[in-house]
């Protein structure tokens, strides 16, 4: 089932997008990425997280990543978001071998206004964003206090951090 719900700049919706790498020179890619969205027709923007060095997750024996989040306004349906951010990988080298293993660039859509969705491509929220800190912490630098769901994702990532699960420290301060 899709829900969707008025957002505050007509025709524009807000969406949160992850973005992770840990082959090649991880920091030049994901500004290469950064650099797409924003001139991808119907994609703003808006607010860009520090960078964050975090080991690897899942599947352990392979580099650690750099991550970081972007929040974004779109004119774009969920699904052609989701085609846009295909594109981007797809651009930038990302090879799509073991799952859960070393990429150039992964991009994950994390929210899209209150839309929740299930389908065989798209899954919002993204299902496993709330288990992440290298996608939480990050997270928490681009949403905004207004956000319903800062705090629950704040409070996550805090655990995430202490469980001592995954090692994070801030990379880059972007600004
Ligand atoms: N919210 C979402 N964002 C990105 N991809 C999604 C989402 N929901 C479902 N998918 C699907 O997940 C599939 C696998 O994505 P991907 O290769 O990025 O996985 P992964 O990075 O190895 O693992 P993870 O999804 O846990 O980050 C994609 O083909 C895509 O269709
Ligand atoms: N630290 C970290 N670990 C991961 C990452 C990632 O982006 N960062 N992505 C994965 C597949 O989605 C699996 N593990």
């Amino acid at each position: 089932m899709v829900q969707s719900f008025p957002s505050d700049q007509a025709g524009l919706y807000e969406a949160y997008v992850a973005l992770g790498s840990n082959l090649g020179d991880r920091e030049q890619t994901l500004r290469q990425a950064i650099e797409q969205l924003s001139a991808a027709e119907g994609i703003q923007v808006e607010r860009v997280s520090d960078i964050y060095e975090t080991d690897p997750v899942g599947y352990t024996d392979q580099p650690a990543f750099l991550n970081m989040a972007v929040a974004i306004r779109t004119s774009l349906t969920p699904d052609d978001l989701l085609s846009v951010l295909f594109d981007v990988e797809h651009h930038l080298g990302r090879v799509r071998d073991i799952r859960f293993g070393p990429r150039t660039v992964d991009l994950d859509l994390l929210l899209y206004e209150g839309v929740t969705m299930d389908t065989e491509r798209l899954i919002l929220p993204h299902p496993r964003m709330m288990e992440r800190a290298f996608v939480l912490v990050p997270l928490c630098d681009v949403l905004t206090m207004a956000h319903p769901l800062r705090a629950a994702v704040e409070q996550s990532a805090t655990l995430a951090c202490q469980d001592g699960k995954e090692g994070i420290k801030r990379w880059i301060t972007i600004c």
